[in-house]
C-alpha cells in the first residue's frame, strides 16, 4: 500500500488503547475516521468504548465530521488485524523503553510499506525507540495531550534514522485530522510542553513535601492566576508585558536576577510514599466529592468553553 496522501487517510489505527489511546481513537472516530484499535487487556474493549461513551456528547457539542459514528470503531483481537489495512498508525501503549522498542518494531513489521507510524510517548525520544525497527524512517513522535479530543496540539519530532519526508507527512496528516501542530526540527527529551510542565510539577511537589503549600492552593494558584492568561498568551509574550512599555528588555533587566533565586530548584524531589500519599490525599480533598468521571465532564466542558471564548473551536473536520 502506497503512503496516501494525508487528506486521502480513511482508517486509522490505535494500538494501546488506555487514557491516551482511547482518546486519540474518539479523536479521530469525531473526525470521520474508520478506526481500528487493539489493545491487549482482557477489559480493553469494555474500557475504550466507555471512554468513547463519556467523550461523545463534548464531541457532538463541538460538532462532528460529515458521517462520524462511534460504530466505526472495530476492536481487533490481534496487533496484525489492527493494522494491516491501516492507512496511520498511533501506537499509545504504556511509557516504558523496552516495551515501546519492541511494539514499534512489532507494529514496522506488520504494517504496510510506507505507512507512518507515530508514538504517542510524553518523553522518549524516537532515536532512543526505533532501534529494533527494520525500517525507522517512517516512525515518528506525535505527543499529544489530555484528552486527545480535545486539546489541539501535537508535537512531532523524529529521530536520528527517521526520514524528514514522514515528519513531514505526519505534521500535515495531523492538521488535516484537526490538530495544532508544532513539528520539532531537534529531538529534546520531553519535547517543549512537557520540559516546561514538568518544570512547574516539580516545584509543586517540592511544595507539598515540604509543607509549603497544599494541593488545593497549588491548583488554585495557576487556575485563578497565570492559568487565565496561559490560554491565550503564552508566558514569554506574558512576562513580555510585565515589562510595561519597556517590554521584555526591561522585564529582563528588573527580574532576570531573580531567576538566580532559590525559587529554581533544579533537582526532583524524592517520590517517597510521605509525598505520594500526601499528593493523592491532597487531589481526593481537592475533588471535594466528584469522581474522576465527574471531573473528566466538568474538564471537557471548561475546555470547550476556553476554546469557544478564544475564538478557536475546530471546524467540524470535513475533509
Ligand atoms: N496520560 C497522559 O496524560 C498522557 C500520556 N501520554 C503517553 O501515552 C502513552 C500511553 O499512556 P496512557 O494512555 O496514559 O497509559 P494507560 O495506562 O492509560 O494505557 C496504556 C494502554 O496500553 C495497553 N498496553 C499494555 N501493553 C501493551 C502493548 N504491549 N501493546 C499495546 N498496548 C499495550 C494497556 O492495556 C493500556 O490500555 C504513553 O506513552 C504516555 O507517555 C502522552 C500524553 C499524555
Ligand atoms: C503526565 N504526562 C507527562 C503524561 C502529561 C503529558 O505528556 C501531556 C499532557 O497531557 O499534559
Amino acid at each position: 500500500m502506497p503512503r496516501p496522501a494525508p487528506r486521502d487517510v480513511r482508517t486509522v489505527a490505535c494500538v494501546g488503547a488506555g487514557v491516551i489511546g482511547g482518546g486519540w481513537v474518539a479523536h479521530f472516530l469525531a473526525r470521520g475516521y474508520d478506526v481500528r484499535a487493539w489493545d491487549p487487556a482482557p477489559d480493553a474493549e469494555a474500557r475504550l468504548r466507555r471512554l468513547v461513551d463519556a467523550a461523545w456528547p463534548a464531541l457532538e457539542r463541538l460538532g462532528l465530521a460529515p458521517g462520524a459514528s462511534p460504530t466505526r470503531l472495530t476492536v481487533t483481537d490481534t496487533l496484525e488485524e489492527a493494522v494491516s489495512e491501516a492507512q496511520f498508525v498511533q501506537e499509545s501503549a504504556p511509557e516504558k523503553l523496552e516495551l515501546k522498542r519492541e511494539l514499534l518494531a512489532k507494529l514496522d513489521a506488520a504494517t504496510p510499506a510506507g505507512i507512518v507510524i507515530a508514538s504517542s510517548t510524553s518523553g522518549y525520544p524516537m532515536t532512543d525507540m526505533q532501534t529494533e525497527a527494520v525500517t525507522p524512517g517512517r516512525l515518528v513522535v506525535g505527543h499529544p495531550f489530555n484528552p486527545p479530543y480535545l486539546i489541539p496540539l501535537v508535537e512531532v519530532v523524529g529521530g536520528e534514522h527517521t526520514d524528514a519526508a514522514s515528519v513531514e507527512w505526519a505534521s500535515r496528516f495531523y492538521e488535516v485530522a484537526g490538530k495544532s501542530v508544532i513539528t520539532m526540527e531537534r529531538e529534546v527529551p520531553g519535547f517543549i510542553a512537557n520540559r516546561l510542565q514538568e518544570a512547574l510539577w516539580r516545584e509543586a511537589l517540592h511544595m507539598v513535601a515540604n509543607g509549603e503549600a497544599t494541593v488545593r492552593e497549588i491548583d488554585r494558584s495557576i487556575t485563578e492566576g497565570p492559568g487565565l492568561r496561559w490560554a491565550f498568551m503564552g508566558p514569554m509574550l506574558t512576562f513580555a508585558l510585565a515589562g510595561g512599555e519597556g517590554g521584555m528588555a526591561h522585564m529582563l533587566d528588573h527580574f532576570g536576577p531573580s531567576l538566580k533565586s532559590p525559587w529554581t530548584r533544579l533537582d526532583a524531589p524524592e517520590l517517597d510514599r510521605a509525598l505520594y500519599d500526601a499528593v493523592v490525599a491532597g487531589c481526593e480533598d481537592a475533588s471535594d466529592g466528584r469522581t474522576i468521571a465527574d471531573l473528566v465532564a466538568e474538564r471537557d466542558q471548561g475546555v470547550i468553553d476556553v476554546l469557544r471564548a478564544t475564538g478557536r473551536l475546530p471546524g467540524t473536520g470535513a475533509r
